[in-house]
């Protein structure tokens, strides 16, 4: 088994209820209400802002410039995502720039700055695999399971193109790579990072669903 073989096995209990979750099934069958996906819209634009700082920060501790340039292209491509969602989503569904982060997305982004300038190498891809992963899985069951038509379905279509799932691979091969080279302890730590950002997605989606709001 590889060493993300392994990981998957231990997320799967995550993984399951990231599936579940009402977001993504109503996502899926089209009825999720429109402020519950504008609300994950919104806070998705200012997850990958600082998800492509978290990439770009990881890339610069990588041992070879051929990895560094892979996450560069990464973080390139999540700003580039973000603005793609700004064209297309927030003049269409009127989304106001001005209530900041959710305690989830906040949770969620200040985690990956901090794993990815405090921590090793190792640990920061392993805490930035989920990103990567979760979706794919997550946006392949979507589309292969959609209510059509839907409205939803453009952004349903983006994560579970072909380019995207090349990108998974990459990441995928690095973490394994990096694994095997690793101490007993560091890749505990890999796990630990792996389980810690696969709960901050599934708080990710939750807070979207239930239009989280700071209580002070
Ligand atoms: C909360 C949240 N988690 C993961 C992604 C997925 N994602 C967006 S851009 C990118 C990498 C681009 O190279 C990935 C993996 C998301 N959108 N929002």
């Amino acid at each position: 088994m590889t060493f993300t073989q392994y990981l998957w096995q231990e997320a799967t209990p995550i993984f399951e209820k990231i599936r579940a979750h009402p977001f993504n099934q109503e996502l899926r069958q089209g009825t999720l209400p429109t402020d519950a996906f504008t609300f994950y819209i919104y806070q998705d634009s200012l997850y990958l802002a600082d998800f492509a700082r978290a990439l770009a920060v990881a890339g610069t501790r990588a041992a070879t410039s051929q990895e560094l340039l892979d996450f560069l292209q990464f973080a390139q491509n999540a700003i580039l995502v973000e603005r793609a969602l700004h064209e297309s989503y927030f003049d269409e569904y009127r989304i106001s720039y001005t209530s900041g982060k959710a305690p989830g997305c906040f949770a969620y982004t200040n985690y990956l700055l901090a794993v990815s300038t405090l921590e090793s190498y190792e640990v920061a891809v392993a805490a930035l695999l989920p990103c990567f992963w979760i979706y794919k899985e997550i946006g392949d069951y979507i589309y292969a399971h959609q209510t059509t038509p839907n409205p939803y379905q453009n952004w349903i279509s983006t994560y579970a193109g072909e380019e995207f799932g090349e990108a998974v691979r990459k990441v995928l091969g690095i973490c394994d790579r990096l694994a095997e080279q690793a101490s007993e302890s560091t890749r505990q730590r890999m796990r630990e990072a792996y389980l810690t950002s696969s709960r901050l997605e599934y708080l990710f989606w939750d807070s979207a669903y239930r239009r989280e709001a700071w209580p002070v």
